[in-house]
């Protein structure tokens, strides 16, 4: 890899960048899941981490202020389908932030009523609004959320769902998190830039670089340009794909999916 600063896209960025390579050890580095430490695939439950992402992530923890993964899936499946559970320092918060895993220790709160009565729900919903053919549920226990990435017009079965599940979230109390061929019925008060301020300011971290590839990261690229404006460097990081635009817009480097988010990390790790 030639050096990575000829590849950002913002001056801000690259400086942001210059300045976390030279202060590493008070830097946090916060990372999605899907799509940026583990390709996407077909089935949700089949999704694991790049094969170097473990051993990237365990060499870097020793170097950096706080690593830190940040999904919309459960802390401790992020941590099984990662292969997570010995990188020593490791903090990954779950469900949008709701959920921590730390030194193999997790604190759930309990999900609202909502959910039990969406559990009930969504197969008559779906049923009802003729769902197209592979459309299927995924049940994380604090949410539920609404694949098509399976059916064979998966932009089309989506629209099809998006003001149904809407509602049904709404009556619940919940809200709808769209994703990548994915509808999620979650609850709110919580999002990825929320539980970015939190542990940025908790690990009293001086530097910042997050890297996400959907549209639950931009809450997290808001964060870390509100830390900016505040004086502190903030780099965002977009995972590319053609699935999703709307972070590469935003974003101070694109990188090639999970094999571009390692090879940076490999890259700061280095020194
Ligand atoms: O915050 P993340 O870690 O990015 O999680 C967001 C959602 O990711 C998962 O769905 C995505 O990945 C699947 C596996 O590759 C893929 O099949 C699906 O199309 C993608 O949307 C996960 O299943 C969801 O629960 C997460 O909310």
């Amino acid at each position: 890899m030639g050096d990575v600063l000829n590849e950002f896209r913002t001056h801000a960025g690259a400086e942001s960048f210059a300045a976390i390579r030279r202060n590493l050890g008070e830097t946090l580095i916060a990372l999605d899941f899907d799509g940026v430490l583990a390709p996407i695939v077909d089935d949700p439950a089949a999704a694991r981490a790049h094969p170097e992402a473990a051993a990237v992530l365990a060499r870097l923890s020793p170097l950096v202020g706080a690593v830190v993964i940040i999904t919309g899936r459960p802390a401790g499946l992020a941590v099984e389908h990662g292969g997570f559970a010995a990188v020593e320092g490791l903090t990954v918060l779950g469900h949008y932030g709701r959920e921590r895993w730390e030194a193999g220790v997790l604190t759930t709160p309990e999900p609202p009523a909502g959910v039990a009565e969406v559990r009930e729900k969504l197969p008559r919903v779906l049923e009802a609004a003729k769902a197209p053919a592979g459309t299927h549920i995924e049940d994380k226990g604090h949410a539920l959320a609404v694949h098509t990435r399976r059916a064979a017009e998966p932009e089309v079965a989506l629209e099809r769902l998006r003001s149904i599940l809407g509602a049904l979230a709404e009556h619940a109390g919940l809200v709808v998190e769209p994703g990548r061929f994915v509808l999620e019925l979650r609850p709110p008060g919580m999002d990825k830039g929320i539980a970015l301020r939190g542990i940025v300011a908790e690990k009293k971290a001086g530097a910042v670089l997050y890297a996400g590839d959907d549209l639950g990261d931009l809450a997290a690229y808001d964060a870390v340009d509100a830390l900016r404006a505040e004086g502190m460097p903030g780099v965002k990081v977009c995972s590319g794909s053609a699935e999703v635009t709307a972070l590469a817009e935003r974003a101070d480097l694109v990188v090639d999916g999970p094999d571009g988010v390692v090879r940076l990390l490999a890259d700061l790790a280095a020194g």
